[in-house]
């Protein structure tokens, strides 16, 4: 590690660290890096992509909650684009601002609320317990990822939205391109570029109205439309927004909790005679794991964090995951605790941005978590967890396990 100082800011110095957060070596075992960020300093400078870097709670909460000072309409992703064109039109909610960003913020809010989201509970249970069973009756041997995380959130979102049946296959390949795409244009980019165009023309036609099955949420955001609550312009782009996060999120969530609980026979034990702690479970899992790692800000003017002034129009990148393992605000910050309030946690975001799909993806965890624990009484991993390398996510390759049917 080469940390030279420059004095940035006009009273604070600025470590300048010669970490790659988007190496392959850093997305596989983030930690040690994230320790070398936290300790540096409140605020360091990443030299190898000339921006600025929060990793302890304390900043990342606040570059999350400023969003007057650090902006998302310059993008959320390492690409400035007020310096360059986006690869795709923005988001109209993860990167637009206030007022833009408030109409379709408010449209998803309600449509994807506790309340809405109760409509779908009871079909959903439903096919968590057949994806559980299938899989039991295949034997005591399964793959997490393959055979649980990646079927169950294909299973139930694509017809909660309302999408046709063909094509889905189209679902994670893109969103782990856009996931990718917040970063840099690294071999995970290029690699996901070749074949992207099919897909993409598939995406864009899913938003269209005409392919949007009545009663489904896609449907709903055009009806909201209608009723003048957003325009038919944005309409296409909020039900975008909903195929770009919808899958590969909940996939690496669902995927986290279940590593987190692996080989814990106590708390599983405490989980088959508890439900109501499950909501936390996914929660502190969420946190731990933290599936979505980074997000950039933008600032638009020059804003002190920390004693130090980072000028206008830097980026700044924002590490959730080490935020969320930060020993300043979290006692015993790597262990998995199911008795710990993990609420404050930014694995969701904070403030303005906060995922507006954190309901849809606990009631898919639990879903799932329910499901295997009023069939199994014990889950074990038979042997090591296989990363999926994501610029932006931390997923899972591979799961095996084993579990003792009850
Ligand atoms: C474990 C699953 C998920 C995690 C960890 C997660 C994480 C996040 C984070 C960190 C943000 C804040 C982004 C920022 O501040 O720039 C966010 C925003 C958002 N999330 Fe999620 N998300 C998840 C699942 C979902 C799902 C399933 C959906 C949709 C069905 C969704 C839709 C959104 C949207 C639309 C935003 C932008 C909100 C806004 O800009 O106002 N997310 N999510
Ligand atoms: O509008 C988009 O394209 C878009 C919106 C939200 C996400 N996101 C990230 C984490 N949870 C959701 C990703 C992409």
């Amino acid at each position: 590690m080469t940390a030279s100082t420059a004095t940035i800011g006009p009273r604070t110095e600025v470590p300048r660290l010669d970490i790659d957060p988007f190496s392959d070596a850093f997305l596989a075992d983030p930690f040690p890096f994230h320790e070398r960020l936290r300790e540096a300093a409140p605020v360091t400078y990443l030299e190898p992509y000339g921006v600025y870097a929060v990793a302890r709670y304390a900043e990342v909460h606040r570059a999350l909650t400023d969003w007057q000072g650090l902006q998302s309409a310059a993008g959320v992703g390492l690409s400035n684009f007020r310096k360059e064109p986006p690869w795709r039109p923005p988001s109209v909610l993860l990167e637009a601002d206030p007022p833009r960003h408030d109409a379709p913020r408010s449209v998803l809010v309600k449509l994807l609320s506790p309340r809405r989201l109760r409509a779908l509970e009871a079909g959903w249970r439903a096919d968590a317990a057949r994806v559980v069973d299938e899989m039991l009756a295949r034997g005591r041997d399964f793959d997490a990822v393959t055979d649980l995380a990646e079927v169950f959130p294909l299973r139930v979102f694509p017809d909660a939205i309302g999408l046709g049946d063909s094509g889905r296959e189209h679902l994670l390949p893109y969103g782990d391109f856009a996931f990718n795409a917040f970063g840099p244009r690294n071999r995970l980019v290029e690699e996901g570029q070749a074949g992207i165009g099919p897909t993409m023309a598939w995406i864009d036609a899913q938003c269209r109205r005409e392919n949007l099955a009545p009663g489904g949420i896609g449907q709903q955001i055009w009806e909201a439309a209608d009723r003048g609550e957003i325009t038919a312009e944005q309409a296409p782009f909020v039900v975008r927004s909903l195929l770009t996060a919808g899958v590969d999120t909940t996939v690496t969530g669902i995927a986290s909790v279940l590593h987190a609980l692996a080989d814990r026979p106590e708390d599983w034990r405490r989980l088959r005679a508890d439900r109501s702690l499950l909501p936390r479970v996914f929660e502190e899992a969420v946190r731990l794991e933290s599936p979505v790692q980074t997000f950039f800000r933008t600032t638009t003017q020059p804003v002190e964090l920390a004693g130090v002034e980072i000028p206008a129009d830097e980026k700044v990148l924002m590490f959730l995951g080490a935020a969320n393992r930060d020993w300043r605000r979290w006692h015993d910050p790597h262990a998995f605790d199911l008795h710990r309030d993990p609420s404050g946690h930014v694995g969701f975001g904070m403030g303005l941005h906060q995922c507006v799909g954190q309901h849809l993806a606990r009631l898919e965890a639990v879903s799932v978590l329910d499901a295997l624990l009023d069939r199994v009484t014990a889950l074990e991993t038979t042997g090591p967890a296989r990363r999926h390398l994501n610029n932006t996510l931390r997923g899972f390759e591979a799961l095996p396990m084993r579990l003792t049917a009850a």
